[in-house]
């Protein structure tokens, strides 16, 4: 029987990494969405191109073998297909997570087959997995959990290729770059071993490309929309374009690779060969990559885990230096009312309506007593005071 894999996220990373991947390994891809017109698309085509294209041109490949549901009207249908799938991924955003899981929870209390179902979720988030399972399990009978591990098991990823939005004209297809990486933790499939997917790169400790993807290439590409963002700049290439910016973003990435070489077995000369390839790939101009897009949900941004605080912290904890990570902060603040972003104008408000102390634990979940909160509180101070 043909292999199955049912993707939630029909979007940019979706169709131009995870269904590409998936397709290429030979399973036949059930796209799960709910915006309409994705799902009508998928539904009537038989094929999508993703073109990779970089300063050496351009190279497409044509992604078939697809089907698509919309779980807003089809939620048994979505069910069914999970009850006889090998594997679940989904690219939906980290906030995401516990919509999708009530229909998955559903879909692997269904299943009957001996070997486990596979579950990876494909978000820019430390242990995104994890928050999908312990949302599937709130969604699981009492009863049904100590069994869970016969029907399902649950694996973090790591995932990195930069899909810039894509022009509407393009329709289903996708431009990306040519780069990709997608490591995921081989030690929950236990006896019954990983899914056979070529493009993945199975560790056991998933932490250290985590941490070093998350700190280094989205930490670096935020720096740079939010710097870029208040300077006027349109794309990420542009900002990069300007000496200062560029320079910033190096002082953040010296920051956090400090941390990284510090923390994880990985030597300085390595990270540096890393940190030069992340800024020459987030400065490709072929990607027109819009500030806004990768700014986006600076609420996400700031938070405890994630690319500024979740660094700083760690290097503030270790006596390390964090000054150039406060800067991207203090940047990712100033990103407020930005049309079509919810969370910049939710974060403008909480801004405007809290002591800079409760806005600093209501924004990044620091504790107070922290040793990064009154760094936290100073910047907070500033921008409230610049924007009143
Ligand atoms: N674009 C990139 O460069 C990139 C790279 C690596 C990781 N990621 C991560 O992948 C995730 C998706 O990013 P993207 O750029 O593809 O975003 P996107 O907005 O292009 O795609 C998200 C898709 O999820 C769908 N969706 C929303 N709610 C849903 C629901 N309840 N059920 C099913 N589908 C739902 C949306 O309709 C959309 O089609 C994010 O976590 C992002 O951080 C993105
Ligand atoms: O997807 P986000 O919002 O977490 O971050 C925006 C970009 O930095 C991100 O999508 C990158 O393009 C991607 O992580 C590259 O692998």
């Amino acid at each position: 029987m043909e292999k199955k894999a049912i993707h939630f996220g029909g979007g940019n990373i979706g169709r131009g990494f995870v269904a590409e991947f998936l397709h290429v390994a030979g399973y036949e891809v059930v796209f799960v969405d709910v915006m309409d017109s994705v799902i009508n698309s998928l539904q009537e085509t038989k094929s999508y191109q993703v073109t990779e294209v970089s300063d050496e041109g351009e190279s497409t490949k044509t992604i078939t073998n697809y089907r698509a549901i919309n779980s807003k009207t089809h939620e048994s249908d979505v069910i069914k297909e999970i009850s006889t799938a090998s594997i679940v991924t989904c690219a939906v955003g980290p906030n995401i997570l516990k919509f999708i899981a009530p229909v998955i929870a559903k879909g692997i209390d269904a299943r009957t087959d001996a070997i486990p179902l596979a579950v990876i979720a494909c978000e820019n988030a430390i242990g995104a997995t994890d928050t999908l399972h312990h949302f599937i399990n709130n969604n699981t009978a009492q009863d049904r959990l100590d069994s869970m591990p016969d029907r399902a098991r649950f694996a973090n990823s790591a995932i990195d290729r930069i899909v810039p939005g894509q022009a509407p004209e393009g329709g289903l297809n996708v431009r990306i770059e040519k780069f990709y990486e997608w490591v995921v933790e081989s030690t929950p499939f236990g006896e019954f071993g990983h899914p056979e997917v070529p493009a993945i790169h199975w560790v056991s400790n998933l932490e250290p490309y985590i941490e070093r993807k998350l700190f280094t290439v989205n930490t670096g590409h935020a720096t740079a929309a939010y710097y870029g963002y208040n300077a006027g700049k349109k794309t990420i290439a542009e900002a990069l374009k300007d000496p200062r910016i560029r320079g910033i973003v190096r002082d953040v990435l010296q920051e956090t690779a400090s941390l990284i070489v510090d923390k994880h077995e990985i030597s300085a000369a390595e990270q540096q060969e890393y940190v030069e390839t992340i800024i020459t790939r987030i400065s490709n101009p072929y990607l027109e990559d819009t500030v806004e897009r990768v700014g986006r949900a600076p609420m996400r941004k700031v938070s405890r885990k994630e690319r500024f605080i979740g660094p700083a912290s760690q290097l503030a904890e270790r006596g390390g230096k964090f000054e150039s990570l406060m800067g991207s902060f203090e940047m990712a603040l100033r990103f407020q009312n930005v049309e079509g972003d919810e969370e910049s104008v939710k974060m403008a408000e909480i801004l405007k309506e809290n002591s800079p102390a409760d806005a600093a634990a209501r924004l990044t979940g620091l504790e107070r007593d922290h040793p990064l909160f009154p760094h936290v509180v100073k910047v907070i101070d500033r921008v409230q005071s610049d924007t009143k």
